[in-house]
């Protein structure tokens, strides 16, 4: 809004054009309401070329330059999430996808995002369902397993995991079939 009252103030003769767009379509004696901006289609442009010129963040990306949407730190951010930190997958109970104002984008967004990403998820969810539906599992130290990642792009454990599973009673039939 700022960007486009200074422009606007820079561009006298844009300024009047607008308002001569204002003074002939909005025909109701008040301030403009949502009904009339189907037919401000000069004001849009207005809008839209502020956007161009000055859109959020600017930032000199030099040429070549790969770049990585940060999602560990969208992820965990404290305004997003509440929480953020703790391990709590009730968080997702509800939770309305890209709707939700991408603020969960593990697989990315938009045309580059990832293809395999509803094999991926089924196949992690697979796995896991099956780990935990088959074994008991116990840790093999006391104390919370270490949680420090190995930050690199597929962010690995620092400490790979050692556990002890033992197999359910129930579930030693159909696991010594396979
Ligand atoms: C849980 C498992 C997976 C995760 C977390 C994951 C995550 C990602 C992420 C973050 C990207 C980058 C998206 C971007 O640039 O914005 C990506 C790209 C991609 N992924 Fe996955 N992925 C997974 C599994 C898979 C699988 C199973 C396949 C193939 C069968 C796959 C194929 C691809 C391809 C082809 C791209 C490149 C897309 C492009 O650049 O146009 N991914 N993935």
């Amino acid at each position: 809004m700022e960007w486009a009252m200074s422009a606007l103030l820079n561009h006298p003769d844009k300024l009047e054009k607008l308002r001569e767009e204002t003074r002939s379509n909005v025909k109701h004696k008040g301030v403009i309401h949502e009904s009339d901006l189907l037919s401000l289609t000069y004001l849009r442009c207005v809008i839209n070329e502020t956007l161009r010129l000055y859109p959020s963040g600017n930032y000199e990306i030099p040429e070549n330059t790969t770049l990585f949407a940060n999602a560990w730190a969208v992820h965990r951010d404290d305004e997003l999430w509440e929480d953020a930190e703790v391990f709590k997958p009730e968080i997702f109970e509800g939770f309305l996808g890209d709707r939700d104002g991408y603020r969960f984008f593990l697989f990315g967004v938009g045309r580059r995002a990832c293809h395999g990403a509803g094999f991926g998820m089924r196949t992690v969810a697979l796995a896991v369902g099956a780990l935990v539906q088959c074994f008991e599992w116990e840790k093999v130290d006391k104390g919370d397993i270490d949680m420090t990642p190995a930050f690199s792009m597929e962010m690995a454990k620092a400490e790979p995991l050692v556990a002890l599973p033992k197999p359910w009673p129930d579930m030693v039939p159909i696991l010594s079939q396979l």
